[in-house]
């Protein structure tokens, strides 16, 4: 298939069911998907520029296979863009910033959308799953579905207990992610998530992944490290997105190329950025 993950170092494109094995402890993610990221051109608020080596090359398919699907999710896209920034600016109020502090972070940002498709799966058969638990690389996202109200998502809450989001017609379920979790010190978790559609039914889903500039160093905000909060351990190195989608990428896609580690986790140096300046020496 032309629009396969195969043909994509990025991971963009279709991936079929089973292609990931997202926590290793199933015989693999009983879903199908198609990936799609960030497009300059629908971004009033980015910046013209963004550095080659971190660009995505999206695959689509060709007009005679399915010629609604791109201005779809272009259309798409360009929604959950614009709620995106604006979400990023409340977050930032939280964080006692102000609230424009995350906008240069932000001016080619992972945008990043997967269509996905999870059949019913047998629902007494514990080694079956639709996606592995996991936490997601990105600042947030947000997922909707269809039907809007099918069991299938699940959180693990703080008492370790896996729970399913309230779900209701025409509003997306929020999630943070690793990067969060980064900036603020762990203060704001990245939520543990996995699905299981034991719902009997078909589930489509459409996370839309929204990250920082994927050259961005990011550390802990110092209004999150004190005496009584220190930074936690592993946190004093400070991480760029692209290091670890690409890391990440790697260990759940053991079927991809990538899988032996042919694409680089960080940056050449010389190539990270603080608020969007390169840093030399990194
Ligand atoms: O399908 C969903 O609701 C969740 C998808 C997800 O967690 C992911 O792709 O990272
Ligand atoms: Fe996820």
């Amino acid at each position: 298939m032309k629009v396969h993950q195969s043909l994509s170092p990025t991971y963009m494109g279709y991936e079929e069911l089973y292609y990931t094995n997202v926590n290793r402890l199933s015989k693999g993610d009983l879903k199908e998907s198609m990936t799609t990221g960030y497009e300059p051109d629908l971004d009033p608020e980015g910046a013209e520029y963004q550095p080659e080596i971190i660009i995505r090359e999206n695959i689509w398919p060709s007009d005679t296979d399915c010629s609604s699907f791109k201005p779809a999710m272009r259309e798409y896209r360009a929604a959950c863009l614009s709620l995106m920034r604006k979400l990023t600016r409340v977050m930032a109020r939280a964080m006692s910033l102000d609230e424009h502090y995350f906008d240069k972070k932000f001016t080619y940002p992972v945008a990043g959308i997967r269509g996905m498709h999870y059949p019913p799966q047998p629902p007494d058969d514990e080694g079956s799953t639709g996606l592995g638990a996991h936490t997601d690389v990105q600042f947030m996202k947000m997922i909707s579905q269809d039907p809007f109200d099918v069991k299938s998502l699940e959180v693990l809450n703080a008492t370790g207990r896996w729970i399913t989001p309230r779900l209701e017609p025409q509003t997306f379920v929020v999630n943070l992610g690793d990067i969060m979790a980064r900036l603020t010190n762990d203060v704001y978790l990245s939520t543990v998530h996995r699905v299981r559609n034991r719902s009997g039914q078909e589930r489509y889903s459409l996370p839309f992944f929204f990250g920082l500039n994927n050259d961005e160093l990011i550390s802990s905000l110092p209004n999150f490290v004190s005496p009584k909060t220190p930074l936690r351990e592993g946190y004093e190195r400070g991480m760029t997105g692209y290091e670890h989608y690409n890391r990440r990428m790697q260990r759940a896609h053991h079927k991809h190329f990538t899988a032996v580690d042919k694409i680089e986790t960080a940056l050449p140096k010389g190539l990270t950025k603080v608020d969007g300046v390169v840093v030399d020496g990194l």
